[in-house]
């Protein structure tokens, strides 16, 4: 391990001293995120994918030295000094160790849960009242069914009232993750004493109100704004609107006549993309996100660091539940180290999350096998 270790700082030093400018593949569909070399643990450097990724970094083509965005956030997986070596790989540090000491994790087809009793059936013995549980939700088309406008959401009462006592457990710790923004998300579930996530994990709030806000690059504040303006300019007409979260947004479409619904739906993800935001599909909506390696895995994650330490997951049991393209995120993060849920109809559908909830309702039976659990 030494001599790989040797060889690659060899590799750099003879490429740095002989002024070639290295590049690295570009990966289609995969974010750029920066690891250190200091972050490669033995285990990776002993897998064949690194070590041949390590040895032919000289052979890539476009190698960058760049620095991680700051941020107000801590703990920080990859600040741990302004002079390490910052490497622009396709993944994350975090993501190979995940990926290639372990299997890759891959969207398909998850177990279905259709009924009350199938979350026991399906998972007996998971829940232990005597250990703490993360549970981490989301809000629209989870804890609340999908509306036609944002503003007319409610949660079902039986899920309020569960909620409510789940908050108070001591072996349950809970948090909302959502894409609304935080303000707006606290407002609609109104439960004191939790933690929240708004904006899909930038902005995060918890229990005793301390903050911790996702820094976004200037150039990419600015483009926000732009790209506010634009949309409304372009496509904020035919009933379709704009919602403007300060530092994401979506663009709301339910509305437009069905047969410019499509058109108009395009052009407003290529001004999204235009403007460097990436464009997530969601219910009759696109969600523009900053492009930032930041969203809400990585919010799930910092809460579950922030809350219960490095070993949350030999600690807790967690689980997630979401609806939406935006929650996959967190259940990909969560593979193998909880249990996640993913609320849709279809059959069909593509999953990182481990269990498919075939409809809305069952989150409330889902709350319902927890505070059972729980003696709640
Ligand atoms: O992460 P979430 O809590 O699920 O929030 C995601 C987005 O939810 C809202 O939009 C969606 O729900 C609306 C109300 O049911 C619905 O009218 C809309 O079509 C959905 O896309 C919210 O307006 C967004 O800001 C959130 O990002």
């Amino acid at each position: 391990m030494f001599l790989l270790v040797f060889i690659t700082f060899v590799l750099f030093r003879v490429c740095k001293f002989c002024k070639v400018k290295i590049k690295l593949f570009y990966l289609p569909k995969m974010s750029s995120r920066i690891i250190t070399l200091a972050q490669l643990t033995p285990k990776m450097m002993m897998n064949k994918r690194v070590i041949s990724s390590l040895l032919l970094l000289p052979l890539w083509s476009n190698l960058v030295l760049a620095q991680r965005p700051t941020s107000t956030l801590s703990p920080q997986p990859s600040q741990t000094g302004a002079s390490q070596l910052k490497l622009q790989l396709p993944l994350s540090a975090e993501s190979i160790s995940r990926n290639f000491t372990t299997k890759m994790p891959e969207k398909r087809i998850a177990p279905t849960i259709e009924s009350a009793a199938d979350f026991e059936l399906k998972l007996p013995g998971f829940l232990n009242k005597n250990k703490t549980l993360a549970l981490l939700l989301d809000y629209d088309g989870t804890l609340a069914p999908i509306a036609d406008n944002p503003k007319k959401t409610v949660m079902p009462i039986a899920t309020e009232v569960i909620l409510n006592k789940l908050a108070k457990h001591p072996n349950v710790f809970l948090a909302v993750i959502s894409g609304r923004g935080i303000r707006d998300v606290q407002g609609r579930v109104g439960i004191n004493g939790i933690m929240y996530a708004g904006n899909h994990g930038i902005e995060i709030e918890s229990e005793d109100g301390s903050r911790h806000d996702y820094q976004l690059p200037v150039e990419v504040q600015e483009n926000y704004t732009h790209l506010v303006k634009e949309l409304r300019a372009n496509v904020e007409k035919n009933n379709a609107w704009v919602e403007d979260k300060r530092v994401s947004l979506t663009y709301h479409y339910r509305d437009t006549p069905v047969d410019i619904k499509e058109s108009q739906k395009q052009v407003a993800i290529k001004i999204i993309e235009a403007h460097g935001f990436r464009a997530n599909q969601a219910h009759e909506a696109i969600e523009a996100k900053p492009p930032v390696n930041w969203h809400k895995g990585e919010a799930a994650r910092f809460i579950l660091k922030h809350k219960f330490g490095e070993n949350w997951a030999d600690e807790i049991k967690v689980i997630f539940a979401g609806d939406d393209t935006t929650d996959e995120d967190a259940m990909r993060l969560l593979q193998g180290l909880g249990k996640s849920f993913r609320i849709s109809t279809d059959p069909e559908i593509q999953t990182f999350a481990d269990f498919r909830l075939a409809r809305q309702d069952l989150v409330s039976d889902l709350l319902k096998w927890i505070s059972d659990a729980y003696g709640v």
